[in-house]
């Protein structure tokens, strides 16, 4: 069917959507194409219809073929192209292009571009197609039609700008470092990166046994949010994506098999108490910081140098043919080099007839076994190590005596805990030992340990790491290490949603270094797209960062004083009501920074809405529900995570004061909402949201969203220079 012959938008929709109904059930697709392209020189008029997966017979292409590229770059129309080869017989003026969305096989959007201008046509739920584009204004109730269910983060592929597209493209051969906005498409990115480099049989090879990509993040719920959107990519049961926390967790089990436990931040405080021993924060911080992997590094080439001193001395008498020269000496992965010794040695018994040549060859092996296993006592090395006073003084700058030395003790109180009288070592440790150990055992290893038997290394061939301002330089590093090149790594953050402030985050700049690429490209997103031009108005506001005016319109946030519980709870009752007879899929969070209420709210909504059918329930980590309906949860859920409205519960100055951690959590809170957000507080509001009282804070949104379409306007150098040009001056 050509599209690009019909003049009329709303025409061109209605055999769009007859097109999906006739190819939905065939290639199995809400959307059998998403984006369409067609050009034209003076003898051929070239279309191209865009998918997931390509279809020769629909004459579908798929969003990896090199045409796609045209679609994604949002050419001007009339702009000449010239395809590379292959394809260097196509060649034309572009004449349209377009995005398509369906739903169940019919066509529910469509943005058509031509020479006319654009047109946004939308289904309507009597099945009648508008175009809203001609009649955009500020109020999103005015057109109504069913926003789907959203339970994962949306497939986008139809939409990336040539920005989002160029980095996901990007080869491997170097690595990707993102940071921007909140809802700027970050984690979208490096998922649709991980799926461009999996479908490239040249990047990323897949691999029979193990899943080669490793996606990591901090918060549990956002690994859920995402985990639900892997279908859509075709990346389901091709990646392993888990927590740090899990990720590490793992990782040690298969090297301790069981004989770590891991203890819980009232653990902890119990065991400080019971010992007296004041738990300081910052010493806990110590443990996080970079300057400990020098240390274990030091600490790890001592150690080997010592360790083949002792083999060579005790095996020598038995080596009468010097082969313990023929076999590798890492700096520091000794224990791989004992493991592989060891094997050739197995080998060279199992091959050996002589009686005599078994027994010299044994008493080798022996002794490399007596030395592995003396060599894989890794908590008893952490505990030595952090032990060590001195030691931790050199590597890490300003640490005064006493506060080394209070780090040893704390580690004593850790790794004693019911230790067996015959032992270093018990098998308790904390969470921040996760990464310390995971760092001995890759120095030791040269990577972390695989197969039955332990004795393989594993590595990843690209590893993402979102959420990274959270991340300290230690868990990076481990993560970094994790992966085969450096250059195999996509990094995404933005330093304005740290949420944990307990964490030193080390800097885009030292990210960098730790990748050995000092001057790695660092990539900044600006376009939030998530939430509507007020909402980031607001939230950028709250964070002192510089507003931009691009994005979607749609309501103002409100802020609203009430006078008891009562009164607080009967405005989240009307808000929800309202909002859900507008959108009936609507998934609304009611967020609080203190999580000790969250049980009284969420036991009196449920009763309140029972007659409405709307569903209420907690949030957190791994339960955390994505369905329409009420979440009620605390703010550290939520990161990464996105709704159609948020409501903050305790938006008092009490609960939020104009400290940098509010400043943050506020902005996550606020980032998270894609349509609404209104912030309720009892006594006195928090001062977050002081630039409210400006008369004038709305007005560059309201005179940006007057225009017809919400183009950012700009200005080039030349016309700025010309300008400004004085030639004659009046003297
Ligand atoms: N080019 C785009 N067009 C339309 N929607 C987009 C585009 N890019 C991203 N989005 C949408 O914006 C939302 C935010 O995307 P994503 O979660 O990837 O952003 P993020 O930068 O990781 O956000 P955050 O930092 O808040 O976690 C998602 O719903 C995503 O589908």
């Amino acid at each position: 069917m050509t599209l690009c012959k019909e003049t009329e938008p709303i025409k061109i929709a209605e055999r769009v959507n007859d097109e999906f109904q006739v190819l939905a059930p065939k290639l199995d697709l809400d959307t059998p194409w998403f984006g369409y392209i067609s050009f034209k020189n003076k003898n051929e008029n070239f279309e191209f219809r865009i998918g997931v997966h390509a279809d020769k017979n629909e004459k579908i292409i798929d969003w990896h073929h090199p045409i796609a590229k045209y679609y994604y770059q949002k050419l001007e129309i009339g702009e000449e192209i010239e395809l590379e080869p292959p394809y260097r017989n196509i060649q034309g003026a572009v004449t349209a292009y377009a995005s398509a969305e369906g739903y169940s096989g019919y066509l529910k959007s469509l943005v058509w571009n031509d020479f006319k201008g654009t047109a946004k046509i939308i289904r309507l739920d009597d099945g009648t197609f508008v175009d809203i584009h001609e009649n955009q204004n500020n109020d999103n109730t005015k057109v109504t039609f069913s926003k789907p269910q959203q339970e994962g983060l949306s497939d986008l592929i139809s939409l990336l700008t040539p920005e989002q597209y160029e980095l996901i493209t990007q080869k491997t051969s170097e690595p990707l470092i993102i940071q921007g906005r909140a809802g700027s498409g970050k984690t979208s990115v490096a998922l649709h990166r991980v799926a461009w480099l999996l479908r490239d049989e040249n990047e990323i090879q897949e691999h029979h046994k193990k899943t080669k990509v490793l996606v990591v993040m901090f918060n549990k719920a956002l690994q859920c949010f995402v985990s639900q959107s892997l279908k859509s990519l075709n990346l389901e049961d091709k990646i392993e994506i888990n927590t740090f926390h899990t990720w590490a967790k793992l990782a040690l089990e298969s090297v301790f098999k069981g004989q770590l436990i891991p203890l819980s931040y009232f653990d902890l405080k119990e065991l400080f108490d019971k010992a007296q021993f004041n738990d300081n924060k910052k010493l806990g911080l110590i443990k996080s910081h970079a300057g400990i992997s020098q240390l274990m590094e030091a600490f790890v080439k001592a150690k080997a140098k010592k360790v083949w001193e002792l083999i060579e001395n005790k095996i020598k008498e038995y080596d009468i043919d010097g082969i313990r020269h023929q076999f590798k000496r890492s700096t520091t992965a000794y224990v791989q080099d004992i493991i592989e010794f060891r094997k050739d040695i197995k080998y060279r018994i199992a091959q050996e007839k002589d009686e005599y040549e078994i027994n010299r060859l044994s008493q080798i092996e022996i002794v490399l076994q007596n030395i592995y296993e003396k060599s894989i006592l890794y908590k008893e090395e952490l505990f030595e190590l952090l032990n060590h006073w001195e030691w931790l003084m050199k590597c890490i700058p300003n640490l005064t005596e006493e506060n080394a030395k209070s780090v040893g003790l704390r580690q004593k109180i850790i790794q004693t805990k019911d230790k067996a009288s015959s032992a270093k070592v018990g098998k308790y440790i904390e969470f921040d030992d996760y990464a310390l150990l995971l760092r001995l055992v890759q120095l030791k290893r040269g990577g972390l340990p695989y197969g039955i038997l332990g004795e393989e290394i594993f590595k990843f061939d690209h590893l993402v790491i979102d959420e990274a301002q959270d991340f300290g330089a230690m868990q990076l590093l481990v993560l970094l290490e994790s992966v085969t090149s450096r250059t195999g790594v996509t990094i995404v953050g933005d330093i304005n949603q740290k949420i944990a402030p307990e964490k030193d985050f080390v800097g885009w700049d030292e990210i960098a270094k730790l990748l050995n690429i000092d001057n790695a490209k660092i990539t900044r997103l600006e376009v939030g797209h998530r939430s509507t031009l007020p909402i980031m108005w607001l939230a950028d506001s709250v964070i002192g960062s510089k507003p931009i005016l691009q994005g979607r319109y749609g309501i103002y946030p409100k802020i609203k004083s009430v006078q008891s519980s009562k009164q607080l709870k009967e405005e989240m009752i009307d808000f929800i009501i309202k909002r859900v007879e507008q959108c009936p899929n609507a998934h609304i969070c009611i967020v609080f920074r203190n999580k000790n209420i969250i049980k009284n709210y969420l036991n009196d909504l449920k009763y309140l809405l029972r007659h409405k059918k709307i569903e209420v329930r907690e949030g957190e980590r791994d339960t955390f529900s994505f369905r329409k309906g009420v979440t009620i949860t605390n703010i550290h859920q939520i990161k990464g995570l996105e709704f159609d409205s948020i409501i903050v519960g305790d938006a008092s100055e009490n609960h939020w004061p104009n400290d940098l951690d509010s400043c943050r959590l506020m902005y996550v809170a606020i980032t998270r909402a894609q349509e609404n957000f209104l912030a309720l507080h009892e006594g006195r509001a928090t001062p977050l949201f002081s630039c409210l009282n400006d008369p004038y804070f709305w007005k560059p949104v309201e005179r940006f969203l007057s225009q017809k379409d919400f183009k950012p306007v700009q200005i080039i150098q030349e016309e700025w220079d010309e300008a400004l040009s004085v030639i004659d001056l009046e003297l």
